[in-house]
């Protein structure tokens, strides 16, 4: 099953010299073994066994049920559109962009399994490059400003790479240089709305993601104004992504009157759709989408 064998791939995690991130990873990404490099003077590590990739199964839905797809059609059409879109994807890697809480997570496992693509959480790298278990102990033991350079680290390792689905962290647009990484992929955009991600954030607690992470009686209040604030700072970085995949059309399409009724297979699927319809068109315009 390809499942298990998602699970059992492995990444190193090692130091490598005087270049940042140095990246030792070569196309063995397919086969299940990568090396990417940490940053500068942090520890060398050797992080085997990434988190593995989440059954299709197990993933729990905005209901809360163990159950990832409302039905074997939904499964199915999954399949069917990934086989389609891994033809015209010729091993290009995928980025997922977008908010705190849009799902980048959630959505890159699910297409990293359905294309047999690996998967990487931009976070989880950073995290194993400086040693730290979380994200909220690099901004608060450095700085926000030493999280985003790893973070940046790591995209260009990753950037040589192929067949990966990688959510990056909420701010990762923010730097053009990133962009320059990222465009050498395709980049998708989950556009949710605020209210929804306020309310899953909300749900899990901030004490994971320290630019939300403030004392508050009202945790959806206070999420929703400060995800208000970055959505506008940051409103024109995500619009460079070369696709958008918003959670509104999906629920106008089923019928449903508000996002939170879609499982993230319903937004997977809307995705490959997406990327499949800009492979395509870019094909057309400039030629075949070959150029790795
Ligand atoms: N389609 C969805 N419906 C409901 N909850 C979701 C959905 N996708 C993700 N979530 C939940 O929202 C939270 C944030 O998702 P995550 O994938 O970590 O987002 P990101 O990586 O973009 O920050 C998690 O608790 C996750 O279970
Ligand atoms: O939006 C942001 O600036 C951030 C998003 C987080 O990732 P998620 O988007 O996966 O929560 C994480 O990288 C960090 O807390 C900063
Ligand atoms: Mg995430």
């Amino acid at each position: 099953m390809e499942a298990l064998a998602m699970q059992s791939r492995a990444v190193e995690v090692a130091g490598a010299g005087r270049r940042t991130g140095a990246l030792v990873a070569d196309r063995r990404a397919r086969a299940g073994s990568l090396r990417v490099g940490g940053s500068a003077g942090a520890p060398a590590l050797r992080a085997r066994g990434a988190k593995p990739v989440a059954p299709l199964c197990c993933v729990k839905t905005s209901r809360g049920q163990q159950s990832l797809h409302n039905s074997v059609d939904e499964a199915l059409l999954l399949k069917r559109k990934a086989e389609q879109v891994l033809f015209e994807l010729n091993g290009r890697c995928i980025y997922l962009v977008g908010m705190m809480g849009s799902g980048k997570s959630t959505v890159g496992k699910i297409l990293a399994e359905v294309l047999g693509y690996s998967y990487f959480d931009s976070d989880s790298l950073v995290e194993q490059a400086v040693g730290m278990p979380s994200v909220a102990q690099i901004f608060k033991v450095h700085s926000e400003a030493f999280f985003r350079d790893s973070e940046s680290s790591v995209l260009r390792d990753l950037s040589s790479m192929q067949r990966l689905v990688v959510a990056t962290g909420g701010g990762a647009v923010i730097r053009p240089v990133n962009w320059s990484y990222m465009k050498k992929g395709m980049s998708v955009m989950l556009d949710v709305p605020l209210d929804a991600l306020a309310k899953r954030i909300a749900q899990v607690g901030t004490a994971s993601r320290p630019l939300l992470d403030q004392p508050s009686a009202d945790p959806y209040t206070a999420a929703f104004a400060k995800l208000s604030l970055l959505a506008e700072q940051r409103g024109d970085a995500y619009a460079n992504a070369d696709v958008r995949v918003s959670l509104q059309e999906i629920a106008a399409k089923q019928g449903h009157d508000d996002v939170s009724q879609l499982t993230p297979t319903d937004i997977a699927i809307e995705a490959l759709e997406k990327i499949q319809n800009f492979v395509i068109e870019h094909s057309m315009s400039s030629g075949p989408f070959d150029d790795l």
